[in-house]
């Protein structure tokens, strides 16, 4: 079964790489990255939802945020593959926005 947990903490080393890079070939490659470990945290359960209904609001909520989070990180990859890098690290740094916002609503 897939670790959310571990998905996390790569997603984390691919996310503070984004904000280092500084040429469009590197952002591709650290945002492709990051993309890969947050479909996987998306196709696990977090360690405190296991117990509960795939409908429960926490569930849901999950859900949501991590499909916001992935669209986002491909609103980052277009404008990496238009070579717009100022653009590109802009709305990288929102993705930071969403994980604040959500696991704040979801306690972690
Ligand atoms: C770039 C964005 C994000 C980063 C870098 C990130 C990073 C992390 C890290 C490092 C952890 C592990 C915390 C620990 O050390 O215990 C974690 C846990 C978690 N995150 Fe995120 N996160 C992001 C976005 C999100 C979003 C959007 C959601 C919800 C939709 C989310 C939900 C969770 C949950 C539920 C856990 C607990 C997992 C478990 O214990 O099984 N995260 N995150």
């Amino acid at each position: 079964a897939v670790d959310v947990e571990d998905a996390m903490k790569d997603m984390s080393k691919s996310y503070r790489l984004v904000m280092k890079d500084a040429d469009a070939a590197s952002l591709k490659k650290d945002l492709t990255t990051l993309r890969a470990a947050a479909v996987e945290a998306q196709s696990g359960v977090p360690g405190n939802m296991k117990k509960q209904a795939p409908d429960s609001t926490d569930r849901k909520t999950f859900a949501e945020g991590m499909k916001k989070l992935i669209a986002q990180i491909d609103v980052a990859i277009k404008l990496t593959d238009e070579g717009k890098v100022p653009e590109a690290k802009a709305e990288a740094a929102k993705l930071k926005d969403l994980m604040n916002e959500y696991h704040a609503k979801l306690g972690v």
